[in-house]
């Protein structure tokens, strides 16, 4: 898929990020322009943590990251016009008692008055065939619904980047198909976290992370047969090795008190 020339991407530059004084991310240089992008990686490989960065919601410790030639970090405002995220868990999203609120809320961040972001947020409502949403509290909608209300919002405000963190987690098969058609027929830059390797064979460009470092970087046909053999070998003898290691130091067993 192409995208505009006038849509440069993210460029890093040995980047690294520290979370809770451990590196989570290390050295990382890319030049992400591609419309359709996927992370795959094993749990605590860094996905999340690659789109919280992408998003200028955590800084790098070092190394440069630039979007489209501003630094999502500390420009924010630029950065609200560019890029989308939606998080994994609705609820570390939605803010607002009900429906319209939520939906309306992004685009007066962008400087709509109320009355005309209300009015975008209920046609575009219609053109879903949910206009009766409208009034609904935010908390009586299922997880599903909650996921596609986040998709909405973030879809209204028309950024050039949509960051995705497991996009279908959650949602029943009819809304997955849905979404995956709804998804694939949006025009802007997609990049998507995923544990799911068969949602990426049609991606431009997957990362493989591990260990918080790019292990491999290629197009599906490259990456997904690598990675899925190097799961199924660990599938044997697996062990989750993302977290640091707890094990207490041995103590130095006093010495006996025998004469
Ligand atoms: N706030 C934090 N403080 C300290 N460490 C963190 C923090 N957030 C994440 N980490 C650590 O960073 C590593 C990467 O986490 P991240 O959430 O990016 O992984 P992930 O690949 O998205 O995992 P999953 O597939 O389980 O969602 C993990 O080892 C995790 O324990």
């Amino acid at each position: 898929m192409q995208l505009s020339a006038a849509i440069s991407g993210f460029r890093l530059t040995d980047v690294s990020v520290e979370l809770g004084g451990r590196s989570v991310l290390s050295g990382l240089s890319l030049t992400l322009t591609e419309a359709r992008i996927g992370i795959l990686g094993r749990n605590g490989s860094g996905k999340t943590t690659l789109l919280r960065l992408l998003a200028g919601l955590i800084a790098p410790k070092a190394g440069q990251l630039t979007l489209d030639g501003i630094d999502p970090f500390r420009d924010r405002k630029a950065a609200l016009g560019r890029l989308g995220i939606l998080f994994q868990n609705p609820d570390h999203q939605i803010l607002f008692p009900t429906v319209i609120e939520e939906l309306a809320f992004g685009l007066r961040q962008q400087g709509r008055t109320e009355a005309e972001a209300r009015a975008i947020a209920r046609t575009r409502l219609a053109a879903e065939g949910r206009a009766h949403w409208a009034e609904a509290a935010t908390a009586t909608l299922s997880q599903g619904q909650r996921h596609w209300l986040c998709l909405q919002a973030v879809l209204l405000m028309e950024p050039g980047t949509i960051l995705l963190d497991e996009p279908f987690a959650g949602l029943d098969l009819p809304s997955q198909i849905r979404l995956s058609r709804h998804l694939a027929a949006l025009p802007q830059r997609l990049i998507t976290v995923t544990h799911d390797p068969a949602s990426l064979s049609a991606a431009d460009r997957i990362l493989w992370l591990d260990g918080g470092r790019v292990v491999q970087d290629g197009p599906p046909a490259a990456v997904l047969p690598a990675f899925t053999a190097a799961m199924d070998r660990l599938a044997a003898a697996d062990r989750d090795a993302a977290l640091p290691d707890m094990t207490p130091p041995a103590t130095t067993q006093p010495a006996s008190q025998t004469d």
